[in-house]
Order: C-alpha cells, then sequence, then structure tokens
C-alpha cells in the first residue's frame, strides 16, 4: 500500500492549494479528486462560469441601454451559444493553470476517483485502491440543497451545476432561493432576455448583508426582477413541458409556469460519501466540526473550505489550505478568523461586505461611528453616469475600521482599499491621507474617510481654537496698523 505524509480529498480551490503547498514544501502528498479534472465548484459550475454569464449578460444589456440612449439600433438575436461559448471558453483558460501534471511535477500524486475512509489512516478510492495516509485534509466542497417541495423530483429543474449546459435561453425562469447563487443568476438571465421571477422564503433579500445596503439593494433589484418574499413553493408539478409551481404567498395560493425552474435554496458540504464515521470525524449542523487550527475531532485529520461552518467564498477556502499547510506538515497551530476575508455579491450595482454591519456592532453594545459617502457626490461616478450606492464604514469610537460595505459599479475592485486598511489595524481617517489619482471610483473611499478629519477638525475644540488665535492675531497686526493710520 502506498504511504503519504498527507493525503488531500477533493481538487477544488481548497485542496489545490493545500497539494500544491504541501508538495512545494517536499512532503509526499496524494490528491484525490472523484471527478475527471480539477478545478472544483468554483470553476466548473461555480465563479468561474456564473462570472462569465454575469459579463456578457451585463454587456448585453449595456449595449441596449447604449443604444436607447444614443438612438442607434441594434437588430438580430442573441446566440445562447455564443453565450455559453464565453462561459466555456473562460472555463478552459482557467482549468489549463489546475492541469493535473502541474500538481504531478510539484511531486504530488494526483488520483482520479471517489474517496473515503476505510479507516481513520486508510483511505479508499473508487472501490479499488487504498492508500494510507499519515495526515488527511478534507477539502470536498459542497453541493446545492434541494428543498422538500412536493413533486420536486418531477420536475426537470437545474442547479448551478446543470444551469450552464442549458440548450437554449430560457423564456420564462423561476427561481427558488434569492440568496446570492439565485440574485446572481437571475439578475444575469433577464438580462440576458428571459422572464425571471424570484421565489425567496424570508422577508427580506441581501440578509447577510448591512440593513442599509440589503435595503437599497432590494430596492435596486426589484427595479429589474419580480421578486416574491414570504414566498414559500408547496408544490412543483410538470405538465404540457412546463413546469408549474404553487407558491403560498400571505395565505393565498398561486400557480406560476416556468420554462426552467433553477434551484438555488442553500449549499450543504459534500461529506455523505466519505464514511466520516470509520474515520471518527464528527459533524455540527451537518458540517466537518473543526477548532480554529482546522483539527477534526480527530487530531491528523483536517477540513477547510466548504465542508466547515466558515465562510463558504474560494477566497476564504484558499486562506483556510494555507493556513493547514504548516498545521499538517510541522504540527503547528496557526489559527485563521474570518474578520477580515471580504465577500462580494456581483449583482448590479456589485456589493461588497467586509466584518461587522451596523446591527452587529450595535447587538455587541460596542459604542460605534459610521461613515458614509453616496456615490453621486463622487466625480467619477457622475462623469460614467453610475451613480447608483454608496460606501459606508462601521469604526469604533477612536476611528479603527470595524465594517466596510459598499454597493455599486465594480465596488468589488475598489473596497478592496478597506481590506488593506483593517488588515493593519489603521483608523478610517488614513484612507483619506493619501493621494488618489482624479477621478477615479476609489474617490468615494476617500469621500467617506474623509469625513473622519471633517468631524475631527471642524467638529471639535479646534476650529473654535483657531478661530480664538486668528481673531487675536488679527488684531494685534491691524491695531498697529490703525494707530499708523492715525498718525498719518
Ligand atoms: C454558482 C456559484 C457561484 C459562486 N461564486 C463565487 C464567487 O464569485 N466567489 C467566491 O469566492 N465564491 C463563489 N462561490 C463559492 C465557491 O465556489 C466555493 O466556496 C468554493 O468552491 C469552495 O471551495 P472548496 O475547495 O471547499 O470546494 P470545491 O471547490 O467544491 O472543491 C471540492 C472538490 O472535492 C471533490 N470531491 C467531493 N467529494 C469527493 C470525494 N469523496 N472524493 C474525491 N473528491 C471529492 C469535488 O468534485 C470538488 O472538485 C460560488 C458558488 C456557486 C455555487
Ligand atoms: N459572489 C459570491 O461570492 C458567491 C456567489 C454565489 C454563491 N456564493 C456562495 O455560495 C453559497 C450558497 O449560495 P446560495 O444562494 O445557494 O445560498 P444562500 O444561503 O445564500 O441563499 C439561499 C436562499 O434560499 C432561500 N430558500 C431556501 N429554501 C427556500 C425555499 N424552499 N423557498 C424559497 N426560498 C428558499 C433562503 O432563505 C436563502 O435566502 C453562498 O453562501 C455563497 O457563499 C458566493
Amino acid at each position: 500500500m502506498e504511504r503519504y505524509q498527507a493525503v488531500i480529498i477533493g481538487g477544488g480551490s481548497a485542496g489545490m492549494t493545500a497539494a500544491s503547498g504541501m508538495a512545494s514544501l517536499g512532503a509526499k502528498v496524494a490528491l484525490i479528486e472523484k471527478r475527471d479534472s480539477l478545478g472544483g465548484d468554483c470553476l466548473h459550475f461555480g465563479c468561474v462560469p456564473s462570472k462569465a454569464l454575469i459579463k456578457t449578460a451585463n454587456m448585453s444589456h449595456d449595449m441596449y441601454e447604449a443604444a436607447d440612449l444614443l438612438g442607434l439600433s441594434i437588430s438580430g438575436e442573441l446566440s445562447f451559444e455564443k453565450v455559453k461559448q464565453r462561459i466555456d471558453n473562460a472555463r478552459d483558460t482557467i482549468q489549463s493553470h489546475d492541469r493535473s501534471d502541474r500538481f504531478t511535477e510539484l511531486g504530488a500524486d494526483v488520483y482520479f476517483g471517489e474517496a473515503s475512509f476505510e479507516s481513520d489512516h486508510i483511505i479508499n478510492i473508487d472501490n479499488e485502491t487504498s492508500i494510507y495516509a499519515d495526515k488527511v485534509v478534507i477539502a470536498t466542497g459542497s453541493k446545492p440543497v434541494i428543498p422538500p417541495i412536493d413533486g420536486i423530483e418531477t420536475v426537470p429543474y437545474v442547479t448551478n451545476e446543470s444551469i450552464f449546459e442549458l440548450p437554449s435561453l430560457p423564456g420564462k425562469l423561476g427561481v427558488i432561493g434569492g440568496g446570492t447563487v439565485g440574485l446572481e443568476m437571475a439578475q444575469a438571465f433577464s438580462r440576458l432576455g428571459s422572464e425571471v421571477t424570484v421565489f425567496e422564503g424570508a422577508d427580506k433579500l441581501f440578509s447577510k448583508e448591512d440593513q442599509d445596503i440589503s435595503r437599497f439593494m432590494e430596492n435596486e433589484i426589484s427595479k429589474e426582477l419580480e421578486i416574491k418574499l414570504n414566498a414559500k413553493v408547496i408544490t412543483a408539478a410538470y405538465q404540457s413541458e412546463k413546469s408549474v409551481l404553487t407558491v403560498e404567498q400571505k395565505g393565498q395560493k398561486t400557480d406560476y409556469e416556468f420554462d426552467v425552474i433553477l434551484v438555488a435554496a442553500g449549499r450543504k458540504p459534500a461529506i455523505d460519501s466519505l464514511n466520516l464515521e470509520n474515520a471518527g470525524v464528527e459533524k455540527v449542523k451537518g458540517f466537518i466540526h473543526t477548532d480554529a487550527t482546522f483539527r477534526t475531532s480527530r487530531p491528523h485529520i483536517f477540513a477547510v473550505g466548504d465542508t466547515i461552518n466558515t465562510l463558504p467564498f474560494t477566497h476564504a477556502a484558499g486562506e483556510e489550505a494555507k493556513t493547514v499547510v504548516s498545521n499538517v506538515l510541522f504540527g503547528l497551530r496557526n489559527k485563521l478568523d474570518h474578520s477580515n476575508t471580504p465577500w462580494v455579491t456581483f449583482t448590479v450595482p456589485e456589493v461588497f461586505h467586509l466584518g461587522m454591519t451596523e446591527q452587529e456592532a450595535k447587538d455587541q453594545n460596542i459604542d460605534y461611528k459610521v461613515f458614509r459617502a453616496h456615490l453621486n457626490k463622487v466625480d467619477r461616478f457622475i462623469t460614467a453616469h453610475e451613480t447608483r450606492g454608496f460606501v459606508k464604514f462601521i469604526t469604533d469610537k477612536k476611528g479603527y475600521i470595524l465594517g466596510a460595505h459598499a454597493a455599486g459599479t465594480d465596488a468589488g475592485e475598489w473596497m478592496q482599499l478597506a481590506v488593506f486598511a483593517k488588515k493593519n489595524k489603521m483608523k478610517v481617517g488614513t484612507l483619506s491621507r493619501m493621494v488618489y489619482t482624479y477621478p477615479v471610483k476609489a474617490g468615494a473611499v476617500q469621500k467617506a474617510a474623509d469625513v473622519y478629519w471633517r468631524e475631527k477638525l471642524f467638529d471639535g475644540p479646534v476650529p473654535k481654537l483657531t478661530k480664538k488665535l486668528f481673531e487675536l492675531k488679527y488684531k494685534l497686526t491691524n491695531s498697529g496698523k490703525q494707530e499708523e493710520q492715525y498718525e498719518h
């Protein structure tokens, strides 16, 4: 039986990072992936295809808007095949960076097959091969939750795993779940020309965001999409090649007919087939339970990424995997908390989230301050006619950043400044005292940060003191001059 210092199960964002880190340090490593290529959900069914779709949909939407605005006309029909080609092209280009030979060149052995625990140190691959692992990293990611809706199995619904393979653009698309996946997809399909309705069980959208952001975004998104809140999908049926959802809202039941249904009702860890019980690895609320060093209930077995209950994002999975490398190989106890890990929702406008929301600051009885700027006061956004949105910083009393939130065009790009400042324990005022090129979108960050100095300099005791000082100086200078005048 082949023996390894570390076996990594799952060749997605987390698994690939852990495997390349460990192999680069010279450890004998195996990486096991159940699909026939590496890359994981992010590459095949998640971030990459969805962002390629969103960009393409926005191009189409902006083109029609521009034509309208400039008196041009557009002819021809959108080719969904071409949309899919752009998605495939982006996927293929990134896939080439995630080739398995990149890992074999680093010295790792890559196995393609489904892994499960035979015992706490023996990993079985496809019921054929068994390998010995001194240490194990579980990085098997997550999969879509299919809610218990009567008849859902009779409907040919799609999830994020199949939506990018649709043969044609759906005329009418019903989306179950108004979370990140649901809204990003719903807006993109709507912008390509589908008629989209989103059914969200909760009473609001963007529920993890700061309340100002969620209220603003709910309003923005509702301008483009049909949103049904507090909507409970009770039954699903397939009739005459249409999917019919019966939805209960405010005690009333209504039937809606769609060409395609997207189920985007959340995700759960993909750990069912791992036989965790053979290794004694414990779960809590369906996630693998770990400590802050990513050790599970069995200290030689680690878990990272979407299998654990932290932040379900690619960059979070990657950072967890980096942290775990030295913990696995050198027995260190490096920890990672996600207080400086941002996330972005790639709707239009884009939403950026870092750290505490205002409500969280209130709940923790923190004496906080808020600094904000609206994009309609920022020249770059005014010149681009993209003034929908705002920036909001939440700081402690002294101005140290606790949270940073924004909605606006490309907010995910220009708000990265806030991550640097927060991680390096800077006051929000620091973001004011640097020279920004004029005019850039990051000017919104400066505008919000400027408020810190305005309050400090102009609302505090300083202006009173300087006023007195200037009055005194004026008197002294001018009283001499007046006497001189009288003498003449
Ligand atoms: C539609 C969509 C869009 C998203 N967009 C973004 C985004 O823009 N930005 C962002 O940060 N995050 C985004 N995410 C989230 C992101 O995809 C995940 O957080 C990330 O992929 C998690 O990485 P991971 O390594 O934990 O899991 P994955 O990347 O899913 O990798 C897990 C791998 O393990 C393999 N595997 C599973 N079981 C086994 C087994 N038994 N044996 C062997 N291999 C196994 C799987 O095949 C998979 O390749 C998106 C998710 C979705 C669904
Ligand atoms: N831009 C990004 O970084 C990005 C993009 C997409 C996904 N993701 C990640 O993927 C994760 C999963 O996304 P998701 O949108 O599937 O999950 P989610 O948890 O964000 O949203 C699921 C939504 O579905 C609703 N819901 C659940 N069951 C329902 C039902 N029966 N009827 C109506 N509504 C129902 C929930 O109330 C919730 O609002 C996210 O947490 C996110 O971390 C990230």
